[in-house]
């Protein structure tokens, strides 16, 4: 079982040092001369300082496929929040933006969507690591600020497979399923820019494509050295 957020600290293991954190998990971890736990020899920091993760990429690539089955798959790790509409008036959100109250904001279709600061401390003071799901327009944004996230860049093998996607998905009508095409254009103009994004996940076969986000994530150490090995 791995240990919910406000356990996970870091820790230097015997045998090997993990840098920055590590997570730790009793039950299969085995440590280098075999025995099956711990000597917490460091000081304990709370994951909160912890990188957030940046996710972006045209509607329909499988963003939310890809965080749902890596949510499944490490449950007590990531807290979710999305670039969402805020249920309070234009004029409330205006002025929140105003006061600097949200990391970055975007205006479609006649509606304000943004990332609240409250947002993102609410989940890091659980110990997870944020998850921003966001638009291009939020990413850069984002890089106005000292958030430093890792920036993940999700792609779709086509154009045609990504309105195909679209289609099957049955949640959007033609005229919507054109506007996203359009954008993705500019999206993927802009992804694909070498140093905008960490790391640029092709989503054809979705196996592979999480594999490949998962070998990041353990690469960047947001999972941790320790469950590599499990
Ligand atoms: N590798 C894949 N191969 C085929 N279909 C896929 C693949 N990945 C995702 N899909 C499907 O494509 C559709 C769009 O995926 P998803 O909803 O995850 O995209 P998204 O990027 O989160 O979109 P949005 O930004 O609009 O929320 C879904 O129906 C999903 O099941």
């Amino acid at each position: 079982m791995n240990y919910p957020g406000f356990l996970r600290y870091s820790l230097n293991v015997i045998g090997k040092t993990t840098w920055p954190l590590i997570r730790v998990n009793t039950t299969n971890s085995v440590n280098s001369i075999g025995v099956k736990s711990y000597i917490i020899l460091g000081g304990v920091h709370w994951l909160s300082s912890f990188h957030p993760l940046v996710i972006c990429g045209p509607s329909g690539c499988g963003k939310s496929t890809l965080l749902k089955i890596l949510m499944k798959e490490y449950k007590n790790y990531f807290g979710f929040t999305v670039s969402h509409y805020h249920f309070v008036t234009r004029h409330e959100m205006q002025q929140a933006i105003e006061k600097g109250e949200f990391i970055e904001h975007v205006e479609y279709s006649k509606n304000l969507y943004g990332t609240s600061k409250n947002a993102i401390k609410a989940v890091q003071e659980k110990g997870l690591v944020c998850i921003l799901d966001i638009e291009v327009e939020g990413v850069k944004n984002i890089k106005k600020t000292d958030l430093n996230p890792r920036y993940i860049f999700i792609k779709p093998p086509s154009m045609e497979a990504l309105k195909e996607r679209l289609q099957k998905r049955g949640t959007e009508t033609d005229e919507s399923i054109n506007e996203r095409i359009c954008r993705a254009k500019k999206e993927l103009e802009y992804g694909e820019m070498p140093g905008n994004f960490d790391i640029i996940v092709l989503n054809d076969c979705l196996e592979d494509a999480y594999r490949e986000l998962k070998n990041y994530l353990w690469k960047c150490g947001v999972l941790g050295s320790n469950l590599q090995e499990q």
